[in-house]
């Protein structure tokens, strides 16, 4: 098969979908890649590195895209890609559809299988989503305590105090992954932290992981209004995998906070927890102000320590491309329960039920798709 690597392009984007030794994966198992000049400069891998690994390096994206079987990227396309799309095209990638409308409209029309890295599934964990989560759960709790600096438009505490003087206060809301990595910096910056989870399983593993280090509250709206209301900051970390966030946090609870203070909503790559969160903010202008709150809604986070974040991405990427590269994708889906729950689109229709519902599309569950495929390939 051959494998595109399109260099990204979303703002302040530096990751890579396929790293040098990723590359030479898949050029020992028959496969050739073909990898966008300059795809690996922002995350610190050069050019001759991908030649010496042995995949062909490509001048323009739409050759990149044209060449290729599987188009394997880290963000969702932006709309200038949309036109890259042609029937029998493998996509393997974050897409985060739910919140995407045009894209599932496009990746339909088009006839797109898609696979989307975020709903791949072990166990009830989220394998190739996960590491991105670390990530980015570290950096929520160290990106608002900057934010909470004065020069930065915050209130001007810090989260520690300092002897004498009262710590500031985080409340995380969501305990999985995001919220667990958010939970452990804003410890270590000596914040007072609570932490808001709906699974009461969840919430005694965090009270087990943390012990009286943190604080930990079902979620229910009073809880959420209480603690929103007492917090410096609060982190929006809620996920059920494929759909739109729920709305936890309401415009009247922003409202209800100190000037100054700022919440970190996670979850707008979903859509967002929190109710004044209607945009998307980007790395070059990541924060605006409602009701004196200073909001960040940044959804490609990992993306500012692309080093880190590439590493971590592709170590659990690859091995779920080699075998869509080894197998095609039809049976690559078939033998892997945990790969079929990541194909979102196929055959021209939604394969993911949330996604499907919360976008009105009909659902077509994945095998019924991949037969259609079959049939007329
Ligand atoms: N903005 C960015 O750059 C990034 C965003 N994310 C996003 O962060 C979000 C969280 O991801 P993970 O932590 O990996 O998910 P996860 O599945 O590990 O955790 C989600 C948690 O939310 C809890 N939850 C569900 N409904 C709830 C409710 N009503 N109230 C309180 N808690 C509730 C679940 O019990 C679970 O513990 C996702 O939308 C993910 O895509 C992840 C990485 C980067
Ligand atoms: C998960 C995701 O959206 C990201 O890593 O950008
Ligand atoms: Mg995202």
């Amino acid at each position: 098969m051959r494998i595109g690597v399109p260099k990204e392009i979303k703002n302040n984007e530096n990751r890579v979908a396929v790293t040098p030794s990723g590359v030479v994966a898949f050029v020992k198992a028959g496969h050739e890649v073909l990898v966008e000049k300059n795809a690996g400069i922002g995350s610190g891998f050069t050019n001759e590195e991908y030649l010496t690994a042995g995949a062909s390096l490509i001048d323009q994206a739409a050759d990149v895209w044209a060449g290729a079987d599987m188009i394997m990227k880290v963000k969702e396309p932006l709309a200038s890609e949309y036109d890259y799309f042609r029937e029998g095209l493998i996509l393997f990638t974050y897409l985060h559809l739910a919140a995407e409308p045009e894209l599932a409209k496009a990746l339909t029309e088009k006839g797109v299988t898609a696979i989307a890295y975020e709903t791949v599934e072990v166990n009830r964990t989220l394998p190739l989503l996960t590491p991105m989560s670390e990530v980015a759960g570290r950096m929520s709790a160290q990106i608002g305590a900057q934010f909470l600096e004065k020069p930065h438009g915050g209130k001007g505490i810090l989260l520690a105090g300092v002897p004498g003087v009262q710590r500031g206060k985080v409340t995380v809301i969501g305990g999985g992954v995001v919220g667990t990595n958010a939970a452990k910096l804003a410890v270590g910056l000596g914040a007072d932290v609570t932490i808001i989870d709906l699974s009461p399983e969840r919430l005694r593993q965090l009270d087990d992981l943390f012990g009286n280090q943190v604080n930990t509250l079902m979620s229910n709206p009073l809880n959420i209004a209480e603690a929103v209301a007492a917090s410096d900051l609060v982190i929006g970390a809620v996920l059920i995998p494929g759909a739109k966030a729920p709305k936890l946090v309401s415009e009247a609870m922003i409202a209800s906070m100190k000037p100054g203070s700022v919440v970190v909503d996670v979850a707008v790559d979903q859509g967002g927890i929190i109710e004044t969160v209607d945009k998307i903010t980007t790395h070059d202008n990541p924060t605006y102000v409602k009701h004196g709150v200073v909001h960040y809604a940044v959804a490609n986070m990992p993306g500012a320590v692309p080093r880190t974040s590439t590493l971590a991405l592709t170590n659990v990427t690859l091995p779920y491309a080699l075998q869509i590269a080894g197998k095609g994708v039809l049976q690559a889906v078939k033998d892997n329960a945990a790969l079929q729950l990541g194909v979102n689109v196929a055959g021209g229709s939604i394969t993911y039920e949330a996604v499907a519902r919360d976008l009105g599309y009909e659902y077509v569950p994945v095998g019924k798709a991949l037969d259609k495929i079959s049939v007329s390939s």
